[in-house]
């Protein structure tokens, strides 16, 4: 054969392979309206109970294929596997006796906080340096046990590699779509799942410590513990256990969801503080007063915190504003095949902020969502009869650590804000999001810590 007639051939196959992956890649459709969001989630739930398949890219980067795949509780199909993960986490481990059991832990975190900002003598400090090292400490502490000889080296190798993982992850979510974005896709999730290696040395030690001692209260305990639907084993209602590889997954959602969006969350409503001196003031003063009323304790109860509304509104102006998950996916897949049919993307920032639903929607107003203001029965899920914003997701797979996360976070402020004044930087705020995985502050606040004289 002739070169010329070899180019052609190339080319003719090339052409047709293009024409056969555009023909099968999955439709995409962007949701922006709240309404359209509402009647897709909570009108049609049904319909829309997974998230989109891991697909062909996934399966080739981990060299693995469907069920062989370990799963977490956010890829894994809606059915019983997945209603066994989300129970073992929301009735067990989440539930308000077994949180109200973990106080100490986070008091302790705090303070580690507290004092390390006071170190600062009042000069500028970059506060997520701070509250990521303070939230891992206590997340590593929640899914290990806080005394289970969780050394602080292993702490923070953990740290090392979830921050690796998590900078992955935001890499691989960009991806635009074009076939060289495809390629590039695959070689990103490549070196994404190779990241899981550093982070199973220093688990799986903690892993085969929770299996020896057969019982504890920390995430870790409860996942040694749970028994899974085993549909391999033809007998009525087969459990399992979890695999090591399992468990690390579940490990790594765990110490994701419980540090990275719950940190930028306390950074976009510090940042916001900041730019709005009276604001600050006034979340200030409803503090001051709730620790005079209780008796002026180091740490305010969690009903003192939960009573707080203006609180509360600052917290959901921030989250409504700047969610830290800025989209939310389901995937439409072929009932016979189980291939990816259709992408749902609903756009959480711009739901947040359309004008349909809010007025000055870029303006941080917490006043909004006080009594009286325009959403004052607007809570942080999305209400039965609308949406008009959603920054825990939606529908069946609504965020289970949404009640947590806000809590944490309140406790975290009201640290803060107790025991410092925070002046702006001699640069300046500058609130430019970046990420797609999670929506964090481009340039990460800088504030200055002044040490208040408690009341
Ligand atoms: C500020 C902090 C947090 C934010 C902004 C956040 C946001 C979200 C969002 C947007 C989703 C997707 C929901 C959907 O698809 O409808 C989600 C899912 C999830 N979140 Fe959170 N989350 C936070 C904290 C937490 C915490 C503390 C935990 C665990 C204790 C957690 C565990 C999960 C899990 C397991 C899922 C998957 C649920 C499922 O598919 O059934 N999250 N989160």
């Amino acid at each position: 054969m002739e070169t010329i007639e070899v180019l052609a051939l190339v080319a003719a196959v090339l052409f047709c392979l293009a024409v056969l992956w555009r023909s099968t890649s999955p439709a995409v459709q962007l949701i922006r309206d709240p309404a359209v969001a509402h009647s897709l989630l909570n009108e049609h739930a049904d319909a829309f109970m997974n998230r989109p398949s891991a697909g062909l890219l996934t399966a080739l980067a981990t060299w693995t294929r469907g069920p062989e795949r370990n799963e977490t509780l956010a890829t894994v199909t809606y059915g019983s596997h997945w209603r066994s993960l989300r129970s073992n986490l929301t009735a067990g481990f989440l539930n308000p006796t077994h949180l109200a059991a973990v106080a100490p832990l986070r008091a302790d975190a705090i303070q580690d906080l507290v004092t390390g900002l006071s170190q600062a003598g009042g000069e500028e400090v970059v506060m997520r340096e701070h509250l990521d090292r303070a939230m891992f400490t206590l997340a590593a502490r929640l899914c290990f046990g806080g005394d289970h000889g969780l050394e602080e080296s292993g702490v923070r190798a953990m740290q090392r590699a979830m921050d690796d993982l998590s900078q992955a992850m935001d890499d691989t979510v960009s991806f635009d779509g074009s076939t060289l974005g495809k390629i590039t896709h695959w070689r990103r999730l490549r070196r994404l799942f190779g990241l899981f290696g550093p982070l199973f040395e220093v688990v799986r030690p903690l892993i085969a410590a929770a299996r020896a001692r057969k019982s504890g209260d920390s995430y870790v305990d409860s996942l040694v513990e749970l028994r899974v639907p085993n549909p391999d084993v033809d007998v009525v209602d087969a459990k399992r256990a979890l695999t090591d590889d399992e468990i690390l997954g579940l490990v790594a959602e765990f110490l994701a969801t419980n540090t990275g969006v719950i940190v930028a969350c306390i950074e976009w409503t510090l940042a916001n503080l900041v730019i709005l001196p009276e604001v600050q003031r006034k979340l200030r003063c409803e503090i001051d007063e709730a620790v005079a009323a209780g008796g002026g304790e180091a740490e305010l109860s969690e009903k003192a915190i939960r009573d707080m509304p203006y609180l509360r509104a600052v917290v959901l102006e921030s989250v409504r504003i700047h969610p830290p998950s800025p989209f939310v996916t389901r995937g439409v897949h072929d009932v016979a095949t189980g291939r990816l049919r259709k992408r749902l993307i609903f756009m959480v920032r711009e739901i947040g902020r359309h004008g349909s639903a809010w007025t000055e929607p870029g303006q941080f107003k917490p006043e909004r969502f006080l009594p009286g203001g325009e959403a004052e029965d607007v809570g942080h899920m999305p209400g039965r009869n609308e949406i008009r914003m959603m920054p825990f997701g939606g529908g069946r797979r609504f965020c289970p650590g949404s009640n947590l996360a806000i809590l944490q976070a309140k406790f975290f402020l009201v640290a803060l804000l107790r025991n410092f004044e925070l002046v702006p930087p001699s640069s300046g705020v500058d609130l430019t999001e970046v990420g797609d995985f999670n929506n964090v502050m481009k340039k990460p606040l800088r504030v200055r810590v002044t040490p208040r004289k408690l009341p």
